[in-house]
């Protein structure tokens, strides 16, 4: 073939290649028409055709529900990630619905295929399931059993194969993504608690159904729209955490008076996260391997919390590793809170992703300096006493109020007045279903404790005044002195 100087063919001779490949086609179908039925020239013909457009530019990929003994994290995603799309696609379906998940999950029922497009490819998923003449022996990663399959399942992904490096480097890498929030979006959160006698060191586990969120709960807006950046940037930022050599982890410490939120702000950030929690009673653990046992046992994606952390446990000082429990009995703990913190953090380095610890404590003073060191705990949070805003936020979510209401201005005159928690305000509110009934009662409430708070007031300065008239210097106090 002629080839212009742009190595590009000449007209002239892409003119007579396709002048001689003409007369080759038609002199085929002459000899085809005569020699062959016309049914048969027809499927030859198609198969001819379906070779020329696919077979030598398609690759596949094969993925496997199986690794070996272990699941495929590939199959399982392309299983998450198809999910969406079967509906609209296949008519016979088969829906489960795991034991962590919220939702009805929509799957494959026999071979079937799906297209789906990506940057312009278009991909064929084909769903391949065969029955095995042995069963095999594979491990159930929910209980860690073996257990005998006797069935195969994989997907076979084809697509054109100039896009190789494409589908592999972008195309797969956004599906596991996207199998990643669809599993998010729909995960149950957990969670898990050690029993009263945590001799075993394992944690039991419950479906967490805390309603709190961050629109229910009344708090600081700066402080709260704060703390939701915080999370968000922690999330996004695994690539930082590994360029400057950090555990990918996050540390709170919330304090406040009881009945500040403190708890309720937890269950906000796992229902926001849709993490995992792991509530950390340290007074139930007797040795420092059981703590760094049940440790290496909580999952990413999490968040550990030790509550009351001044008052919950007896932390050694580093004078003295034996302790009495609540018994009487001598408790032999050997780790200290720094070490605790120590070993977290070594432990998350290493094999931990996206976590964070909470502590809570009513009383801040009283905390171990470990704990406050500069650089421990990433932001200290502090839930306090209710303020007229949050009252608001209280009646909306409680009795359905927006905006304004005649009642609020006495309101918020009494909770400027005095120190009132958001538990004991929401207490009152929930005390009948109709909002001019519980807003009456939340007023006499209000009013009721500040007269309280006032004689105790009054009370402390009588005392006061007593206290201050009996230490008057007497004669015998003043030594020395005389008239
Ligand atoms: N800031 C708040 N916003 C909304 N509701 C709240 C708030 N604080 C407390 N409540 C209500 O009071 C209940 C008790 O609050 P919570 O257990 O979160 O307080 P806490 O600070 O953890 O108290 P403690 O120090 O005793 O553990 C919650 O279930 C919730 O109904
Ligand atoms: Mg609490």
């Amino acid at each position: 073939m002629l080839v212009n100087f742009f190595g590009m063919p000449s007209a002239s001779s892409i003119f007579a290649a396709y002048a001689s490949l003409s007369t080759f086609i038609m002199l085929l179908q002459t000899v085809s028409n005569q020699l062959m039925p016309h049914q048969v020239q027809h499927y030859i013909w198609s198969l001819i055709q379906r070779f020329l457009k696919t077979a030598p530019s398609k690759a596949t990929i094969v993925i496997e529900e199986r690794d070996g003994m272990w699941s495929n994290e590939v199959y399982n995603a392309g299983e998450i990630y198809l999910s969406t799309k079967i509906r609209q696609n296949i008519d016979l379906l088969k829906v489960c619905k795991p034991h962590n998940e919220n939702n009805i999950s929509v799957k494959f029922a026999q071979c079937e295929k799906i297209i789906d497009f990506f940057e312009g490819i278009e991909l064929e998923w084909k769903f391949v399931y065969e029955d095995r003449k042995n069963s095999t022996k594979v491990i159930d990663e929910d209980t860690d059993n073996l257990v005998l399959i006797s069935e195969k399942k994989y997907f076979e992904l084809s697509f054109d194969k100039k896009y190789k490096e494409k589908v592999l480097d972008h195309y797969l890498p956004f599906m596991l993504e996207k199998a990643k929030s669809i599993r998010a979006e729909k995960k149950v959160i957990k969670l898990h608690t050690l029993g009263p006698y945590s001799s075993t060191n394992v944690w039991d586990s419950v479906t967490f159904q805390h309603p709190s969120t961050f629109d229910t709960l009344a708090m600081d807006t700066k402080i709260k729209t704060s703390l939701i950046d915080d999370l968000d940037r922690f999330l996004q930022r695994k690539d930082f955490y590994k360029k400057v050599g950090k555990a990918w982890k996050r540390g709170y410490l919330l304090y406040g008076p009881p009945g500040t939120g403190k708890s309720s702000l937890i269950a906000a950030m796992a229902n926001y996260l849709k993490f995992d929690v792991y509530d950390l009673e340290l007074t139930n653990i007797k040795r420092d391997s059981d703590l760094r046992k049940l440790l290496l046992r909580t999952s990413n994606r999490s968040i550990l919390v030790i509550e009351d952390i001044d008052c919950s446990v007896e932390l050694p000082d580093r004078n003295g590793p034996i302790y009495a429990d609540g018994h009487g009995q001598a408790r032999d703990i050997q780790f200290t809170l720094s070490g605790l913190l120590n070993f977290i953090d070594g432990l998350w380095s290493s094999c931990g992703d996206q976590r964070i610890i909470v502590f809570t404590t009513n009383n801040r003073g009283k905390l171990d300096p470990a704990l406050l060191r500069p650089g421990r705990m990433d932001m200290h949070i502090h839930m306090s006493y209710l303020t007229p805003d949050g009252f608001k936020l209280l009646a909306s979510t409680y009795l359905g109020i927006q905006g304004f209401h005649p009642r609020f201005e006495e309101i918020k005159e009494l909770i400027e007045s005095m120190k009132i928690t958001p538990a004991q305000v929401a207490e009152e509110l929930m005390k009948s279903d109709d909002p001019q009934t519980s807003l009456e009662g939340l007023v006499n409430f209000l009013k009721c404790r500040r007269i309280e708070s006032n004689i105790s007031k009054d009370k402390g300065n009588e005392e006061n005044k007593v206290e201050n008239i009996k230490r008057l210097p007497s004669d015998s106090d003043v030594e020395g002195v005389t008239d």
